[in-house]
């Protein structure tokens, strides 16, 4: 059991994850406005997705690069820290431990450089 998606409490657990994470961003003005023409339904099955994978979970992510799906949004530092303090904040929320939460975070983190295309 030391894969970080078992950890968590696998999919149910990150189905939790990514609805309070959604609902978070969407709440953010900071945030809002880059998903104004996003699919949300379609972003959660993706987002869900992609966290198992990077979670060591099942591969099942079928979205497109960090890469290219945020390349043109000129995202800077503060949109990503406002991203992870709210994935934090929805770690908290379904029970995760810090350990758990700082390791899902290191590995978002090694993401940076492919989101923020720099
Ligand atoms: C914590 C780091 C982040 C991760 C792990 C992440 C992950 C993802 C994933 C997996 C997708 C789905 C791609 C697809 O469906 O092909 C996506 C889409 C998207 N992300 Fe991120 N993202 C991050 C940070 C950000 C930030 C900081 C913003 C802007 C504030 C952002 C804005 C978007 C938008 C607008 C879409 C939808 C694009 C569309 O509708 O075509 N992301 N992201």
């Amino acid at each position: 059991m030391d894969k970080l998606y078992d950890k968590l409490g696998g999919q149910a657990t990150l189905d939790k994850v990514v609805q309070d994470f959604h609902k978070r961003i969407l709440a953010d003005n900071t945030l809002q406005p880059f998903f104004a023409n996003t699919d949300m339904e379609k972003q959660r099955q993706h987002q869900v997705a992609f966290f198992s994978q990077i979670f060591e979970g099942p591969n099942q992510y079928s979205g497109r690069t960090m890469e290219k799906t945020h390349a043109g949004m000129n995202l800077q530092q503060s949109h990503f820290d406002a991203i992870v303090s709210h994935l934090k904040e929805s770690m908290a929320s379904v029970g995760a431990s810090t350990e758990d939460t700082n390791a899902a975070v290191a590995r978002v983190d090694k993401l940076k450089g492919a989101i923020l295309n720099k």
